[in-house]
């Protein structure tokens, strides 16, 4: 054993820093145990405040640390002591190294429990049947647009959107052979619609294939001789494929919105958004009377769908959101009003607006 002399003199604040977690870890199991929990959403919400607190005050006097590494470092003790005081998983459309899986650790941090599901239908059902705590799932990509598997889960309305991520996402052409000798190339739809013309130019004569994910794509290309994946340069990375094509999406500011999903509702953080879905009567001016709710309660429209509701003629699903969150005095007024005017409304979600994440 070596003495307390020859020790490393950090070893002493290391000694501190385990401390302090195992404190910060039985404060959290406290809070559990008297209800007086706070959510996930609410704890990055206050590391932000804290990290951006302490750009202003602590820049000139530690200039060692980066804000983004304070970020960073903040998350990951979080993240841990949720672990360790909190039971459940979180599922994501798998394998590991799919866009959903950066996502997710983009959001819960390293080290949560993370659990890879076949499909996104998957990622809904674990969390609806309770076997996953939350869930992360793609909604809406800057080229593709929505995504369609998301919105007919979220439309029955059995889960809640509890926060969002937006991952830069920059595609890589995978493959285990040179590019003459690619004869396929595979991924899911949406990657595949967001590189379709890198594709038309590169690989004019390349079968295009769907298949479940990005990540099971690659997975795919280890073994099957003339196969190419598009995937993230993590799933590259993790299978030892060649980079064939690097940074192939179409457009350079390609960006997918994750939806994090269930069944809480997150406090108001002062930056939040609300998602609401809602119905009208298949009449003139139904949908515009609807709209005007929105202008007379001064609530910035950010984005709208419609969508076909499955099994009608002509009956939509309209989403919109708008920043505030559903305590807000405005937002709450405009949501029993919108109630009186359409079939059916329902929040989605109010939930902390997300800064972008690097994928
Ligand atoms: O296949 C993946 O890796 C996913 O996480 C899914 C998904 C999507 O369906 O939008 C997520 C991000 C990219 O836009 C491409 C694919």
């Amino acid at each position: 054993m070596s003495s307390p002399e020859s020790r490393n003199p950090t070893e002493s604040i290391d000694t501190q820093i385990l401390e302090l977690l195992r404190e910060r870890c039985r404060v959290m199991t406290q809070q559990a145990a008297s209800n007086a929990e706070s959510d996930w959403a609410g704890t990055l919400a206050s590391i932000d405040r804290l990290v951006s607190q302490k750009e202003a005050d602590e820049a000139a006097a530690n200039p060692t640390i980066c804000p983004e590494d304070q970020r960073s470092v903040l998350r990951h003790v979080a993240s841990a002591c949720w672990r360790a005081t909190r039971p459940g998983t979180f599922a994501f459309l798998g394998p590991t190294d799919s866009y959903s899986h950066l996502a997710a650790l983009a959001y819960f941090g390293e080290a949560a429990n993370l659990l890879p599901v076949p499909s996104i239908g998957a990622v809904f059902d674990a969390v609806e049947r309770g076997d996953c705590a939350g869930g992360i799932a793609p909604i809406e990509n800057s080229t593709d647009g929505r995504v369609v598997d998301t919105f007919g889960r979220l439309s029955k309305g059995k889960v809640s959107i509890t926060g969002e991520v937006q991952l830069a996402i920059h595609h890589q052409l995978l493959a285990m052979c040179d590019r003459d000798a690619i004869t396929e190339v595979h991924s899911k739809p949406q990657a595949i619609s967001q590189c379709r013309a890198w594709l038309a130019n590169h690989l004019p004569t390349a079968k295009l294939i769907e298949c479940s994910s990005t990540a099971a794509a690659a997975k795919l290309a280890v073994t099957q001789p003339g196969v190419a994946a598009i995937a993230s340069e993590a799933a590259g990375r993790r299978h030892g494929l060649r980079v064939i094509g690097a940074n192939i999406e179409d457009n350079r500011d390609n960006i997918t919105r994750f939806a994090v999903l269930g069944h809480n509702q997150p406090t108001a953080t002062g930056n939040d958004k609300t998602t609401l879905l809602f119905q009208v009567a298949h009449q003139p001016g139904t949908l515009a009377d609807a709209m005007g709710i929105f202008k007379q309660h001064e609530l910035n429209l950010t984005w709208i769908e419609s969508f076909p509701q499955p099994g009608t003629k002509n009956e939509y699903f309209f989403v919109v959101e708008f920043p505030g969150h559903r305590e807000d005095p405005a937002v709450a007024k405009a949501i029993e009003h919108l109630k009186t005017a359409t079939h059916h409304t329902h929040v989605l979600g109010s939930y902390r607006r997300a800064a972008r994440a690097e994928s």
